[in-house]
């Protein structure tokens, strides 16, 4: 199985970096064109096979307005620099069809949208025309709250069937980890319910990506409120989901994820 040209028999790490100073781990944000670049190549010499950047962030529960224009700014500013600095595919983490435009445009490789082609209508539409391969999020309102990864798994067929109308093929699909907040069960049960039953998506045929790193569900399990805390948390979650199918781990701390998830994926060689 391969996505964006790279071959995913072994799991992969994508880095985050985000160039929104909203953004909630704060250590993710770089703002100044040297600290950008060093990063990025840091992140590939730990091993990450993809760079993933974001312009804006998508918390469900931060205050992230800004306008079209300013994520555009931050998105073709950082793309070009990335690009400069590394080899590897670069995403650009985007809902707005013109933001991943302008991104592609400036030398992005692939569109990581968390509305799973929902969001925007000219999305897919733009995915087509670049010939940009898609990360594809779970993304919809939630009307089955006791079934958790099968309502996941309704979203993303929605979104396939999308990608499949505008003939967009390179797709990984991604269960949306702290996005989906339902009413009840509490999101932290929802996500490590997803998690604990990732498995159950690898039925749709495309390989499969999650994003983990520090988010809330690990808060509300260890009681750590700040981000910069969660790491080990995050890592426990990793080695999980990597056992039930993850194939590409989208996180902010390469060389840890990428220990955890070969550990993981050694182990699981021996599973009867
Ligand atoms: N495909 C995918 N994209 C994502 C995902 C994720 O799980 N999957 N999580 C995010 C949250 O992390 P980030 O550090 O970018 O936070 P921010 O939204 O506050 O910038 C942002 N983007
Ligand atoms: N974009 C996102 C950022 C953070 C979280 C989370 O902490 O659960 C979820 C989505």
């Amino acid at each position: 199985m391969k996505f964006a040209g790279v071959n995913l028999d072994e799991p992969r790490v994508m880095g985050v970096i985000n160039v929104s100073p909203e953004s909630f781990y704060k250590g993710s944000v770089r703002n100044d064109e040297k600290a950008l670049a060093e990063t990025a190549v840091r992140m590939v010499e730990e091993g990450a096979s993809f760079i993933d950047i974001g312009a804006k962030s998508t918390a469900p529960y931060l205050e992230t307005q800004i306008p079209l224009e300013e994520e555009i700014r931050r998105a073709v500013w950082a793309v070009k620099v990335v690009k400069d600095a590394v080899d590897v595919p670069v995403s650009i983490d985007t809902t707005s069809a013109k933001v991943a435009e302008e991104a592609l445009k400036a030398g992005a490789d692939i569109i990581n949208d968390v509305t799973g082609f929902k969001g925007d209508p000219e999305m897919a539409k733009v995915a087509s025309e670049y010939s940009a391969p898609a990360v594809l999020c779970a993304h919809g309102n939630v009307r089955n709250f006791s079934d958790p990864v099968r309502t996941v798994i309704e979203f993303l067929e929605e979104s396939l069937t999308i990608a499949e109308e505008h003939g967009v093929e390179d797709v990984a699909v991604d269960p949306a980890i702290g996005f989906l907040r339902p009413e009840w069960p509490p999101w932290y049960e929802w996500d490590s319910k997803v998690i604990a039953n990732l498995n159950l998506l690898k039925l749709l045929g495309k390989p499969i990506l999650v994003g983990i790193s520090r988010k809330s569900f690990i808060g509300a399990i260890t009681g750590r409120k700040d981000p910069s805390e969660r790491l080990a948390g995050s890592l426990s979650a990793t080695a999980i989901a990597v056992l039930k199918g993850a194939r590409i781990v989208r996180a902010h701390d390469v060389r840890e994820t990428l220990d955890a998830i070969k550990v993981a994926e050694f182990i699981g060689r021996f599973s009867t």
